[in-house]
């Protein structure tokens, strides 16, 4: 592993003068995948955004590929909570996956260029729904949404992603489907990755590193240094339970898995 790609210390966001995420210091190397873990309001999605350079009321020291968010966001795709996908968006996946690329470049088009929609065809293949290009994103699958919302993440060829809650929405067959296309974007592309879950337990295979916060930092490691029982039981309770079953690690929480609609 090479440079660190992003380097926090003490870092303390806010909404106002409210402290959503309280003095965390972490760093991440290139390549690696992080899986963000912690309750319902713990701060992951505020962490992930302003890491997205999306939310800037922050104090402390917050460099990613060794700038402030706000000036990498080209290199930076951030994917928001799953519930976007229930939007009813006429468009085509194709068209859904070359906004990808129009919207980083600020352009707008009705009618989507050439060459960018070959770069949308194959980030399509890429994620396996090359013969779904010309179906309507409103009749795809959960699992196939969140698949062509991936692709419209990697058309703009970034060096970091940055994912909220990719599986939160899926059944448990759909969420192997995405996995599976998560495990192929590090094995192929090395991309460096930071995803936030409720539930580790289907990530652990691609996660390299655990951060598990409830407002400040309580652990970051391997999942093997992270997910222990008496480190889980800090924040999810007695019962919360940590095993390991070969070579993974599982986390058993009791958290209740409560989807959130009412916030931005
Ligand atoms: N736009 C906002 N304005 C004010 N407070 C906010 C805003 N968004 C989030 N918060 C608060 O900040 C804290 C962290 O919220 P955040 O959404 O980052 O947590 P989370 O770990 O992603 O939660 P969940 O798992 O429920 O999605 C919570 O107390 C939340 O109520």
């Amino acid at each position: 592993m090479g440079e660190k790609l992003i380097v926090a210390e003490n870092l303390t966001i806010y909404y106002n003068n409210y402290k959503a995420v309280e003095d965390v210091t972490f760093k991440l190397d290139s390549g690696e995948t992080l899986l963000l873990l912690g309750p319902n309001g713990a701060g992951k999605t505020t962490l992930l955004k302003t890491i997205a350079g999306l939310h800037k009321s922050y104090k402390g020291k917050l460099l990613v590929f060794g700038k402030p968010p706000t000036e990498v966001r080209d290199l930076i795709s951030y994917v928001p909570q799953s519930y976007s996908l229930n939007e009813r968006v006429p468009l085509k996946a194709i068209e859904v996956v070359a906004m990808g690329a129009l919207y980083k470049r600020g352009l707008i088009h009705f009618n989507i260029p050439k060459p960018i929609l070959k770069e949308a065809e194959e980030a399509l293949e890429f994620v396996g729904l090359g013969d779904l290009k010309n179906k309507r994103f409103v009749e795809l699958s959960g699992g196939q949404k969140q698949r062509v919302l991936l692709a419209r993440a990697l058309v703009s060829k970034p060096r970091l992603l940055l994912l909220d809650e990719p599986l939160s929405a899926l059944d448990p067959s759909a969420r192997v489907e995405v996995v599976s296309v998560l495990a192929k974007i590090k094995r192929e592309m090395g991309l460096t990755m930071i995803i936030t879950t409720h539930d580790p337990n289907p990530l652990t295979e691609i996660g390299d590193k655990i951060m598990l916060i409830n407002k400040r930092l309580v652990a970051f490691g391997t999942p093997e240094e992270v997910l222990r029982d008496e480190i889980i039981t800090q924040v999810y309770g007695p019962l919360s339970k940590a095993i390991k079953v070969g070579e993974r690690m599982y986390c058993f929480t009791g958290d209740v898995h409560v989807h959130r609609r009412d916030r931005t």
